[in-house]
């Protein structure tokens, strides 16, 4: 019996060091699946240079140079239109590539429903790795936030997520979650690298546990 692959769409916005633990775990960590493209939204993401190393496709989109929003935009309606333009755009062409799962590797933008619900009509799953536990530091600069807490007497330790993407940030239902001790005298940085290898584990799990569910919800379909 033919076994379907999975096939994966990477959205990223930066280093892309989570991209590459993709990468790397094709083949072995991660079976039966296959990255067919890249999307980023910032024009130096070095996540870019890593899919032409590997031979992946990618593009850039971005909602300013893209022209749905004019540079220093400040007007909220006009920036929730323009948000909204961006994202059903961003969909159909997501949805043309047929991917079977997205993964957001640090992907800096939030979707709203413009983006979300024809993507999740289409049939296709999108997760999102995010450095805290569910419930705990949602959005951005969470780890510093995480930090500070913790100079601060108010934690004692933080963690990881890769978690299902809905509407309200980071509350998607948890696919993984990785809780990382916090260390008396560690600086930022070396918290951060710390929770950066935890994360190169936790998105190649994930992405392998997801990615296998969605081969067997095919080969069902194709039975
Ligand atoms: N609808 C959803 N969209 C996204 C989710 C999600 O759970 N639901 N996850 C995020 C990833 N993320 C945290 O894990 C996150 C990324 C970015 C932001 C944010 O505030 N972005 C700003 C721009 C910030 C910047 O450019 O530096 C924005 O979109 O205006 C919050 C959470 C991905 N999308
Ligand atoms: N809220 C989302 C968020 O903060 N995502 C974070 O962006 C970084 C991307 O690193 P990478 O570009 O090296 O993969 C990762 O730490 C990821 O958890």
């Amino acid at each position: 019996m033919s076994t379907e692959s999975c096939r994966i769409l990477v959205m990223a916005s930066g280093n892309g060091s989570n991209f590459q633990a993709i990468i790397d775990a094709i083949g072995n960590k991660i079976s039966g699946a296959n990255i067919i493209r890249l999307i980023v939204n910032r024009s130096n993401a070095y996540a870019t240079q890593r899919a032409e190393k590997a031979g992946i496709p990618w593009e850039y989109f971005n909602l300013v140079s893209h022209g749905f929003q004019a540079k220093g935009e400040k007007d909220s309606d006009k920036i929730r239109e323009s948000r909204d333009k961006y994202d059903a755009v961003l969909a159909q062409k997501v949805i043309e590539y047929k991917p079977d799962l997205i993964i957001l590797a640090g992907w800096m933008y939030v979707f709203g429903r413009q983006f979300l619900d024809p993507v999740d009509a289409a049939g296709i799953k999108i997760i999102n790795l995010h450095p805290a536990l569910p419930g705990q530091y949602d959005g951005t600069n969470a780890i510093s936030r995480a930090f500070d807490d913790f100079q601060a007497g108010k934690i004692k330790g933080t963690g990881i997520m890769v978690h299902y993407v809905i509407a309200q940030v980071d509350r998607g239902e948890p696919i993984l979650v990785r809780e990382i001790e916090c260390r008396e005298g560690e600086t930022l940085h070396e918290l951060e690298d710390r929770i950066h290898s935890h994360e190169h584990e936790l998105i190649v799990e994930a992405a392998a546990k997801v990615a296998k569910e969605v081969q067997e919800r095919k080969q069902i379909k194709t039975q």
